[in-house]
């Protein structure tokens, strides 16, 4: 079955049903080591994760690893090229759960994402990335403590399909002269724009079934979350993108309004149930002036549009959503994607799931991460309906690898991830103490050295991990 690796002789497979894990004791996990400095944090994860789980269940409970190749320690093994070979996914496939280090990507030429591929062949649509302070870690920020968000990216569409052509390419410039010649003069609002023929050409493809498995996902993981966390952002750029982040928002508001009616409601609900709450004899009309603020200024029809939202959501949620019950349900708004950069710094606090479109989530989860102390804080986890794969926030960071400097953290908080998800809890809530009794006394790598005042003397990646295995007890 496998061409040149060997699973552990002991240990037993994770198999799934209804989308959630059945766990073993001794499951079998394969693992990606990967490029760069994953040589360093990834012997530093696997000894934490290992100490955790034998001092959390005694011998009852523990991991069999199973080394699988990506990147290029593959393609020392498996020859020129094979950046991501069959060995690799067929174990990941059999064994369902897996945790992998960053793997390269070349910027312009050369071979597409390993890390993107894999979460497109296991159909790993949501790429989940807490972000929250651990107590002591310095940040640019003067309360970092107040950001406690999780970024629900969807994970498999929008740009990162990865369909374009290179400008000047024959195909790309098909595409162009057709879309110039025939599809843009076929739709009026496009009026006389043109492509630029020396443009290169992406595709941007956001499906209705992929915004509201993802949405539905992040709303699910609101349901667990403490009441005043109980919250789900729609991050777009909907006014520029209209059928495509546009749509996402509209979908996701679609999802939570009909699967979840009893769960959630929206923001302009909450406004129109609030303003009878307020004042039970307010006009259909007057409502609607209240939560649009340049209601006057509307046409007649935009206006009656309003009316009749008002009217409808009164009609409709009042006396399962009014009286100031719509307090308890989980709050849905949405938030234009440039404004929410702003504000997960401005009012942090604010905020709790934010739902985003692939690109929107790749780079909120790195700006993120900095407000809590940096991409060496950065866990994630990509998550789908029969597999999962834990995997940083961050790169390969490749001018710090093989020094035993880099800081493992965001690999190891993913491993906790995969933890809970296997639903080891006890040995996860030991690697979180672990990590924050750690930074609690300064017992930290460079990134987190050089930002504390006064700056301390680092320790190395291994020794990190050391300093939170002593700091389990
Ligand atoms: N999922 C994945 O496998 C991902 C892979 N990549 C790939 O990684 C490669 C390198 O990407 P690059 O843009 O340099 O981004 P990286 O995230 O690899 O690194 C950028 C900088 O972030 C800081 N950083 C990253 N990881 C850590 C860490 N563990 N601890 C402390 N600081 C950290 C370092 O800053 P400083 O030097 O200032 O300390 C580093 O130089 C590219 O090929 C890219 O495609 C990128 C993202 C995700
Ligand atoms: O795959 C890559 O090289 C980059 C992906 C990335 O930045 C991410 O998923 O956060
Ligand atoms: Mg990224």
């Amino acid at each position: 079955m496998y061409e040149k690796i060997t699973p552990p002789t002991t240990g037993a497979k994770i198999t799934f049903k209804n989308g959630e894990p059945v766990v073993p004791d001794n499951p079998i996990i394969p693992f990606i080591r990967g490029d760069g400095t994953g040589i360093d944090i990834w012997p530093a994860t696997q000894k934490v994760l290992d100490a955790a789980v034998a001092k959390a269940y005694k011998g009852q409970r523990q991991i069999s690893w199973f080394k699988v190749y990506a990147g290029d320690e593959a393609c020392d093994l498996y020859g020129t090229y094979q950046y991501l070979p069959q060995d690799t996914l067929t174990a990941i496939e059999e064994y369902g759960v897996a945790i992998k280090g960053p793997l390269t990507t070349p910027v312009g030429g050369g071979i597409r994402s390993l890390n993107v591929a894999l979460r497109q062949i296991f159909d790993l649509y949501a790429c989940v990335r807490p972000c929250r302070y651990y107590a002591g870690t310095p940040s640019p920020h003067k309360n970092p403590e107040k950001l406690d968000v999780i970024v629900y990216r969807e994970n498999t569409e929008d740009i990162y399909l990865g369909i374009e052509w290179r400008q000047g390419s024959e195909i790309g410039d098909r595409l162009i002269k057709i879309l110039n010649e025939e599809l843009i003069p076929a739709t009026p609002e496009h009026g006389k724009k043109q492509i630029p023929l020396d443009a290169g050409i992406g595709i941007k493809p956001i499906s209705k079934t992929g915004s509201q498995r993802l949405v539905r996902r992040a709303i699910k993981h609101a349901l667990q979350l403490p009441k005043h966390k109980q919250q789900v952002t729609l991050v777009h750029k909907g006014n520029i993108m209209k059928y495509t982040e546009g749509a996402f928002r509209d979908w996701g508001y679609e999802l939570a309004t009909t699967e979840f009616r009893q769960e959630t409601v929206t923001e302009r609900e909450s406004w129109i149930l609030s303003n009878k709450e307020k004042n039970p004899n307010i006009s259909l009309e007057e409502n609607a002036r209240q939560i649009d603020p340049g209601f006057d200024a509307l046409t007649d029809e935009k206006k009656a549009q309003i009316v009749k939202e008002v009217e409808t959501v009164l009609n409709s949620i009042w006396a399962t959503h009014g009286d100031g019950k719509w307090k308890d349900k989980i709050l849905v708004n949405d938030r234009i994607a440039d404004s929410i950069f702003q504000q997960i710094q401005t009012r942090p606090d604010e905020y709790s799931i934010l739902a985003t479109m692939n690109l929107n989530g790749d780079y909120l989860s790195d700006a993120a991460a900095a407000i809590v102390g940096g991409l060496g804080m950065g866990p994630g986890a990509n998550i789908g309906d029969n597999s999962a794969i834990f995997e940083a926030t961050h790169g390969t960071a490749p001018k710090h690898a093989g020094l035993d400097k880099i800081n493992p953290g965001s690999v190891i908080l993913s491993g906790v991830m995969m933890l809970e998800y296997l639903g080891w809890q006890e040995a996860a809530d030991l690697i979180k103490k672990g990590l924050g009794d750690a930074i609690a006394n300064s017992q930290v790598t460079y990134d987190l050295a050089r930002l504390l005042e006064p700056p301390v003397e680092p320790l190395k990646c291994s020794e990190f991990a050391d300093a939170i295995i002593q700091h389990f007890d």
